[in-house]
Formats: structure tokens, sequence, C-alpha cells
């Protein structure tokens, strides 16, 4: 018997009909998808957008993006843009008649903050320029960035190295005047990282020379140099005149170098520049990295700190300058500055260079130091006496400032425990221990 094949017909048409389904249904899933896809790129692309615009430059090197949106002055929060240069602008225009314009780089560092707040103060318009680094902690820079915004001064978040934005800068502004302050500072730090100091101090002040040399009007240059060029140098007290070619560390060569660069550019280029020998300044707002500012931590703490001695068992001594007494010397600095004679990149004639040492011309111990300290704070100090690591530092500073003074009238006024008393007061309120340190409140009522 032959048997009829099976009727398929049926089964045929309906696995035909479900493949068809299938297909069908998997289109419209590919469809349902790409839509989804594009949909999720799209607000991918607008977050991003929206990311990038509004945090320039990168959160990481803006760490205080978070509090700076709602402070018109205390962020370069755009890094270009109409609204970013009218904040420029306004932050740079004096509002006293021949007011200075001044470029602070360094403005949220130590110094920076107490000059750009000084000359704002006066009428002179200030714009801020700071990279925000982290060779101590940022979040001291952003409170001085703060301190700078409620006092209307800007601060563009930017390196001294971005010739781009350094050009963009002075296209928006004619800067009358640069008080350049950015550096790796830091003695000891040298040997950790060296090729900061270079990056800083060396490569970043070439850049800023450079920008300034072929800006028109060029800009008088103020400019931090400092008492460790002196190095080796066994005359005392320390004198311009004095050889300075013996520096002791990086951070002192990198100086030396700086000094001898401000030569070349005043020569080329006919740039008017000052370099200030700064003497181990100290006060309110100051860098942690110092040795009054972390044994005040220590002490306070109960934590041991090493107190150095030489290698043959002398004391350490430093010439410890006031913050007020070396803003008093930047600002005369600024005013004596001459014009710089060049334009467009060409020299038009000689022009002033200069450099003066900036001290208080009464060195002391690092032991009288930490002394004063433990009065104040009324804690003994943990102290080990240590004999002083090869490491870049010298031995004694001790600055005469005759020029300054014979030039610009300058004169320190602060001594060390007056001077003390103000970073003790000022330690103790910004870190929220005033109450527990009641000798230092009470000595400065
Ligand atoms: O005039 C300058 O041009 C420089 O001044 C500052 O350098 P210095 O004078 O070395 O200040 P700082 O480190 O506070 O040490 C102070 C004293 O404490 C001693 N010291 C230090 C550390 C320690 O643990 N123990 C100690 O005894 C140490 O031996 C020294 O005798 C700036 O930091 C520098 O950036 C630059 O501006």
């Amino acid at each position: 018997m032959v048997s009829s094949p099976p009727d398929t017909s049926k089964t045929t048409k309906l696995e035909r009909y479900n493949s068809y389904i299938r297909r069908v249904n998997s289109t419209k899933l590919l469809q349902a998808s790409s839509k989804l896809l594009f949909r999720v790129t799209l607000l991918v692309a607008l977050v991003l957008i929206l990311f990038f615009t509004l945090n320039y430059p990168p959160i990481s090197e803006n760490p205080h993006h978070i509090h700076s949106k709602n402070n018109l002055f205390s962020s370069a929060f755009y890094g270009s843009g109409a609204v970013w240069e009218k904040q420029v602008r306004h932050s740079a225009t004096p509002h006293r008649p021949n007011g200075f314009s001044v470029l602070v780089t360094g403005a949220a560092g130590f110094v920076g903050t107490h000059c750009s707040l000084a000359l704002k103060k006066r009428g002179d318009g200030v714009l801020g320029l700071d990279n925000f680094n982290s060779y101590y902690d940022p979040s001291l820079k952003i409170a001085r960035e703060m301190l700078l915004g409620k006092h209307q001064i800007f601060v563009v978040h930017g390196d001294i190295n971005d010739a781009e934005l350094l050009n963009k800068l002075f296209d928006i502004v004619p800067f009358s005047h640069v008080l350049h302050l950015a550096a790796q500072a830091g003695v000891r730090y040298a040997m950790q990282n060296p090729l900061s100091y270079v990056n800083s101090n060396v490569a970043g002040f070439v850049t800023l020379l450079e920008v300034a040399k072929s800006a028109d009007p060029q800009p008088a240059i103020v400019w931090a140099s400092s008492s460790s060029v002196y190095g080796l140098n066994t005359q005392v007290p320390f004198s311009e005149g004095h050889r300075t070619d013996q520096p002791a560390s990086l951070y002192a060569a990198t100086k030396k170098a700086g000094e001898e660069i401000a030569h070349t550019y005043n020569h080329i280029y006919g740039l008017s520049l000052t370099g200030l020998r700064f003497f181990t300044v100290y006060g309110p707002w100051g860098r942690p990295d110092m040795a009054y500012f972390f044994f005040t931590k220590d002490i306070l703490q109960g934590k041991p700190i090493n107190v150095y001695v030489t290698q043959d068992g002398k004391e350490v001594a430093r010439d410890f300058t006031y913050i007020d007494d070396i803003v008093k010397g930047c600002v005369g600095a600024l005013d004596t500055a001459e014009k710089s004679t060049g334009s467009g990149g060409k020299k038009r004639g000689p022009a002033q260079l200069r450099v003066y040492n900036l001290g208080n011309t009464a060195p002391v111990t690092v032991n009288k130091l930490v002394g004063i300290l433990e009065s104040l704070l009324n804690v003994k100090a943990k102290k080990h006496m240590i004999k002083m690591p090869r490491n870049g530092d010298v031995p004694y500073t001790h600055a005469n400032v005759s020029l300054a003074c014979r030039d610009f009238g300058y004169k320190p006024t602060t001594d060390l425990a007056t001077g003390l008393r103000k970073f003790a007061k000022w330690y103790t309120s910004y870190y929220g221990i005033a109450s527990r340190v009641k000798k230092v409140i009470r000595s400065d009522d």
C-alpha cells in the first residue's frame, strides 16, 4: 500500500504566517530599539555638551565648580564667551583716576591674595590668574578665591604656560602692570619634583614674558624672586650686590634663572622688570607647606616637630617677614615701576631693570619661633632637634633692605611675635578651633 503524503498545506501556511509575524515583530523591535538608541544618544550628547560648557576648565582642574556657580566674581567658570570677557574686563578696570590695571598671576596664592586685595582696595583694577594646583590643599586656594570674589576680583583658572589664554587676556585688557607671583614654591620639595620648578619658574615665566613683550602696550612687570638666591653666600646681611651664583637648591636655581631671564627680556625687548627677593613670608592665609604653618598644626595636634640645627650643631635662623610688609613692598615696587619701552615685540629704548630684597632685617632662630608659637597656643611642643637634612636648606638669612627703602620707602614694621599672633588668630578661626585656643583670642582683644 502506497501511503499518500500527509496534507501539509495547513501547517505550511501556519508556519509562513508565524514567520511573517516574527519578521514584522523583529522589524518593529528593531525600529523601536533604534529609536530608543537615537534618543539615548541624543540625551547623552546633550548632557555631555552641558557638562563641558558649564565645567570649563574641567572639574579636575576646577575643584570648586559647585560653589562658584553662584558667584559672579569667584571663578572663571567659562573659559570664553561674552559673559566671561565681561567679567575679565570688569575686574581689571581701575576705579581711581590713573589707576593701574594689574594682572596678578598666582592670585589664589598666599602673597597673591593679599596683594590683589590691597590693589583693589585703593582702586586699581585687578585680574587674577591661578592654576589651583594641588601642591598644597587646593581648598585653601579656593577659600582665598572666594575672599577675592567678595571684593569683586575675578580669578581666571588657567596656567601661565598657556600662551593662548595669556594672549587672550592681553587682547581683552591693556594691562599696565603684571604682578607675577605664580611659581612652584618650597625649597625642599624641589628634590621630590624637580620638573615642576622648571615648568613654573622657568618655562612659565618665559611664556609670560613672551606674551608681555608682544603686548601693546607692554606692561611693566614686578615678579617674585627669592632670598634663596643668596645660597651659600656668607656675607651678611644679604645685599643685592652680593654673589648669587651658588644656589643651594633647585628652587633657588630656578629663581636665579628667572633673574637672568628678566635681564634678557629687558635687554632685547625693553620690558620694565623688577624682581623682589622675598624673605620667608608668613601670616594669615599662609602656605601650609611652610614650617610656621605646619608647626602650628602639629603642636595643636600634639604631634612631634623637627627643629633643624646646622651640621655643626648651630641654630638655624630666618629673616621671617610679615605679609603686610611684603604687600607694601610689592605695591611700592609697582608704583615706582617705569613703563616698558618696547612695542610690537621691538625695543624702543632702554628700560628699567631692578632687583630688591624684601625682608624683615631681624633674623630669628627657628627654635625661638617655636617658643612664640608655644606661648600663643598655650601648648608645649614636642620638639626633636635634628641635623638639617642635606636637601637645599640654608642655615641663615638676613636682608639688607636699604635699596628698597631708598627707592620706595620700604620699611618693615611687624616683628615675629606680633605677626605670629595675627597668624595664630587667623589659623584658629579658619580651622574652627578658636575656642580651644583661648589664649590667642584673649591676647588679640
Ligand atoms: O625666603 C625664601 O625665598 C623662601 O622662604 C621659604 O623657605 P624657608 O625659609 O625654607 O621656609 P620654611 O620652609 O618655612 O622653613 C623655615 C625654617 O624652618 C626650618 N625647618 C623647616 C622644616 C622643618 O621640618 N623643620 C625646620 O626646622 C628651615 O630650616 C628654615 O630655617 C619659602 O618656603 C620658600 O618658598 C621661599 O620663598
